[in-house]
């Protein structure tokens, strides 16, 4: 049976009337066989190759069923008894499955096969003819954190006629745009929130979501270009690499894209020069640590926790137990603040000597730190404490030492000494080689593709189009949790086009609060129904005086830039009181400001059900446990688990 052409098979099963007798339980066994089939993984994947979808395929499974059963021979019927429920079985039924597909179900097929021309992700270097008709330079400043690569690619942005520089964030877009008109350099600010024209200039620097892949400059600077594996934001420097118009394209970033940018230059054309840089001073670790107590933290030092309730704790811990007076960064504040908070820290002439930050430290800003101390090594990720990654422990800690500073030399440590040896380690570790860059879909593709689906609703597409895309190996189809949730929240708003929907997905929202999404909502709902959207929203009296307050200015500035932004993106009849927003932002950032110089008060959680309680101690601070112990702990508690 094994050796009998499948073609024939299935035509003798087609012929057939009707089945033959058998035994009850080998009736039970081959309905094993084909529930085996139904699950495997492999036959739907093959099944693709004649286009029966992943969601089609259990329906077609479930009917190719009925018809063997329906005209099984015996001796068809003991053979796949004998083999049972394994993969040989589904091998043997595959090319009959197959030829029974091709018959019955033709129209599924085209429908399906349309859809998924709609949905071709790949060669997507082919997207942009008109770069791909020119030949670029590419030079790639590869090097670890604080090595003057950025420094290097703005030289030659500098001297161009005409530049553009694209950075991660507001704020290196803005440090750009600082920095270039003051060395007399005339450059614009481009951002999804502003748009900052400088009369007769011929450089801008914008947020890499906002580069034009339409016009034409002589150099273009790609900052962070490791940044194409990020998970959700990945896509942005994708396109910007593939598409940028640029005679020279400056990459800056660390080693773990070097050989993807290398296989992609291959594909696209544009020759690639490589630029080693390294650290002006080598980065040292002080092995004493800070023996578990913040009371010996020292001026210049930067201590880094990775949630903001740490961050208060930490900062009222050295308020309270030395003469030193702490600056703090973290990701929720905007970066006007981040940059106040910078420059006090960086000025000599107070008594702000020393920064407390998240992770948010680790890009962007001008520190002059002399040492980083990891105030621990782990951190929440929403599902449960983990070990912050090497590659972030090392782009933090490279943050201490800065060339021309008073601090060239950059120190880092830990707070407790059991967390040193993952310090050294992760410092240690080489920079991973990323095997995949982020993909994301165009407006286009996904209109052309919603065009094959007439009765989805957006959110439905969206998921389809993850489902069905076809990527190249070198691609991945980017994390889009942040725009699923705002399609879900927005599908009843009336008056929106597919369009109008897309583009609010992307609008700069805090998904996690509620408050935040409540006025993404409104502003949306008005725009359907073609009211102007007003801003709604008192403005503080003034500086917080507790953790709740300093939430809410957090909060009230994330809406204002969202508003900002949804001024930018959509007509001034629909968003009309942009610069109100931006009077308004501008003041609770100095707001912000003022209260983070003054706090001195417990932190509060957005949100704190389910997270990690932390443990009080006679100091009045709650210092972190080592991760040796907390891991300790856990196999601990494993073990006792596993006994019970
Ligand atoms: N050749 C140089 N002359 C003077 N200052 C320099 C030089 N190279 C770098 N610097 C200074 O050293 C600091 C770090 O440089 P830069 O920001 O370019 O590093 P980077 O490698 O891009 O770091 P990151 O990974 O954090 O982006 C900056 O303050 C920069 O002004
Ligand atoms: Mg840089």
């Amino acid at each position: 049976m094994a050796l009998c052409d499948p073609i024939e098979l299935y035509r003798e099963l087609r012929m057939a009337e009707k089945n033959d007798q058998m035994r009850r339980s080998d009736w039970e066994t081959i309905q094993d066989v084909f529930s085996y089939f139904a699950n495997s993984g492999w036959a739907a994947n093959q099944a693709l190759a004649f286009y029966i979808g992943m969601s089609f395929f259990p329906t077609a499974v479930q009917k190719f069923r009925k018809f063997v059963l329906d005209k099984c021979s015996a001796d068809l019927g003991l053979y796949l008894v004998s083999l049972g429920p394994c993969d040989d079985a589904v091998r043997f039924l595959f090319p009959i499955f197959a030829e029974y597909c091709l018959e019955e179900f033709t129209d599924e097929m085209k429908s399906f096969e349309a859809m998924i021309s709609k949905a071709d992700l790949t060669k997507p270097h082919t997207w942009f003819p008109f770069a791909r008709a020119m030949k670029r330079r590419i030079v790639y400043h590869c090097g670890p954190t604080n090595s003057g690569k950025t420094y290097e690619a703005l030289q030659r942005f500098k001297e161009a006629k005409k530049g553009i520089y694209c950075g991660p964030l507001r704020l290196l877009a803005m440090e750009v745009f600082d920095k270039m008109n003051s060395h007399g350099v005339y450059c614009s600010l481009l951002t999804g929130q502003e748009k900052k024209r400088v009369p007769f200039a011929n450089h801008v620097a914008c947020t890499i979501e906002m580069v034009s892949v339409d016009e034409m400059y002589d150099v273009a600077v790609i900052d962070e270009i490791q940044m194409m594996a990020d998970a959700t934001r990945g896509f942005a420097w994708t396109r910007a690499l593939l598409g940028v118009k640029a005679d020279e394209i400056h990459l800056c970033g660390d080693p773990s894209v070097l050989d993807i940018v290398r296989k992609i230059c291959a594909e696209t054309g544009d020759e690639l020069e490589v630029h080693h840089c390294e650290r002006f001073k080598k980065l040292e670790v002080e092995a004493k640590t800070l023996l578990g107590d913040l009371k010996n933290v020292k001026s210049g030092d930067c201590v880094v926790a990775f949630s903001r309730r740490e961050i208060f704790e930490v900062k009222l811990a050295i308020e309270k137990n030395t003469n030193h007076r702490c600056c703090v960064i973290y990701g929720a504040l905007p970066p006007e603040t981040r940059r106040q908070q910078a420059n006090l820290f960086n000025d000599q002439d107070n008594e702000f000597d020393v920064l407390v930050a998240s992770d948010a430290v680790g890009m962007g800003l001008n520190l002059n730190i002399r040492r980083v101390v990891f105030y621990n090594l782990s951190k929440y990720n929403g599902d449960k404490v983990v070990p912050v990654p090497a590659t972030q422990v090392k782009q933090i800690a490279g943050r201490a030492g800065r060339r021309g500073s008073r601090f060239p030399v950059g120190l880092t440590t830990t707070l407790q000494l059991d967390d040193l040896a993952y310090l050294i380690e992760c410092l240690k570790q080489p920079f991973d080689e990323v095997k995949k860059v982020g993909l994301f879909p165009f407006f286009e593709q996904v209109e052309s593709f919603a065009a094959q689906l007439p009765d989805l609703n957006f959110p439905k597409i969206l998921a389809k189009f993850a489902e069905s895309c076809r990527l190249d190996g070198m691609y991945f189809f980017c994390k889009h949790d942040h725009i699923k949730k705002v399609a879900n929240m927005l599908e009843k708003v009336k008056g929106l086009s597919l369009q109008d929907r897309f583009n609010f997905c992307f609008a700069p929202t805090n998904i996690r609060d509620p408050k935040s999404m409540y006025h993404l909502l409104r502003f949306a709902s008005d725009y359907g129904q073609k009211v102007p959207a007003s801003i709604a929203m008192g403005m503080p009296k003034g500086s917080a005086r507790n953790d709740t307050e300093l939430l809410d200015l957090e909060t009230k500035h994330q809406v204002l830039s969202m508003y900002l932004w949804l001024s930018h993106q959509f007509d001034y009849e629909s968003f009309p009181h942009g610069k109100k927003a931006e009077a308004m932002a501008t003041d609770i950032a100095d707001l912000l400001g003022q209260s983070l110089t003054k706090a001195n008060w417990k932190p509060e959680t957005r949100q704190s059900a389910g997270k990690p309680k932390p443990r009080k101690n006679e100091d009045g601070y709650d210092r972190p446990k080592s991760l040796i112990t907390s891991y300790k702990e856990e196999k601990a508690g494993e073990k006792q688990g596993a006994g019970n």
